[in-house]
């Protein structure tokens, strides 16, 4: 009985630690994005899983934007067509976009909705052109002060929260794929747009409080590629000044986290998708892994003194 006892107390006071965090987050919205290289093994995507339900059940509202950039190209590939980039951005010819379609909607997202749907009715997938989620119009490369032309990329138009907040509200899962319908009148086709963007622009849509981009790096190295000191935290205008100086993949990241913080979410934070249950250490402990952005000290609706985000 004694002995019981013993180990028993270990686990209560893990819970017990994670209390002043579920009142602090009791009921408010979390947008993941959840893709790339986090994303192709399979014990990381059950893990995931489990801490989007364990949010859902502890009284957060989470809900999941994924990306699957391998998972396409290795598609792409099958068929015989090449991936080609331009600032960190797929060229998207119709045809690809055709692929680009299949894989997201009809593979990675099934694919995850399957796994949260393991721990019951949970999630519902659907793609940013449902109900209007998300609109774009073509988005241009920038490439050395040059606006080049990359196909079918969208920038987004408009974000329309209402069937995600009527699912939420209903106690489900959203699951969102990055591909918008577009703005302009007259066109029925779609567009590919990159995750990060995606999810930052529904994070900051629905008034998240945090924006959550998983990836397969720790966060945001201050000297990248020569040293891997990991910033742990940063405002706004700090980001601005970094940005330019960033490579291909962390743009959209760090542009997505940027767009977050000064359109109304709490904080925006980069983890490493790699570490099992990355989001329940970040939500829930002081341990707080990865790169976190936060509003400038003096912008609106900024939390009051002594109210940090966890
Ligand atoms: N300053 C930086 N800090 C961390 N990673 C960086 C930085 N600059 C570029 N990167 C690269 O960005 C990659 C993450 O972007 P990406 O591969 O697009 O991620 P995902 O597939 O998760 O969306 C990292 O693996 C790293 O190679
Ligand atoms: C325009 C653009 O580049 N779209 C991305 C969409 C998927 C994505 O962003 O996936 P990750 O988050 O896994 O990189 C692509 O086609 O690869």
């Amino acid at each position: 009985m004694s002995t019981r006892k013993h180990t028993a107390l270990p686990k209560a006071r893990t819970l017990i630690e994670a209390l002043p965090w579920l009142t602090r987050h009791n009921g408010k919205t979390v947008v993941i994005k959840f893709g790339g290289n986090a994303m192709v093994d399979e014990d990381l995507k059950s893990a995931f899983a489990q801490d989007v339900v364990f949010l859902r059940h502890a009284g957060l509202r989470p809900v999941v934007v994924h990306g699957g950039g391998p998972q396409i190209s290795a598609q792409l590939e099958k068929l015989g067509l090449e991936s080609e980039f331009k600032a960190g951005l797929r060229v998207t010819t119709t045809e690809t976009m055709d692929v680009v379609r299949m894989v997201l909607a009809g593979q990675v997202q099934r694919e995850l909705v399957n796994l949260l749907n393991q721990h019951g009715p949970l999630a519902v997938g659907m793609t940013g052109e449902d109900a209007h989620i998300m609109a774009a119009t073509q988005h241009y490369a920038d490439i050395d002060g040059e606006r080049v032309d990359i196909g079918r990329v969208g920038e987004i138009a408009s974000v329309e929260t209402g069937a995600i907040q009527a699912l939420l509200d209903d106690g489900r899962i959203p699951v969102v794929s990055s591909i918008a319908r577009s703005a302009d009148e007259g066109d029925t086709g779609v567009y590919n747009v990159n995750a990060d963007t995606a999810a930052a622009a529904l994070a900051a849509g629905l008034g998240a409080e945090t924006l959550m981009v998983l990836t397969d790096v720790e966060g945001l190295y201050a000297d990248w590629p020569s040293s891997d000191d990991v910033i742990s935290e940063l405002t706004a205008t700090e980001l601005e000044k970094l940005l330019p100086g960033l490579a291909s993949g962390m743009v959209p990241k760090m542009e997505g986290c940027l767009y977050a913080v000064r359109n109304g979410v709490r904080t925006a934070r980069v983890l490493d998708g790699r570490v099992p249950h990355s989001i329940l250490l970040e939500i829930f402990t002081d341990e707080g892994i990865g790169t976190m952005v936060v509003p400038d000290k003096d912008a609106p609706g900024k939390p009051a003194e002594g109210d940090e985000a966890a």
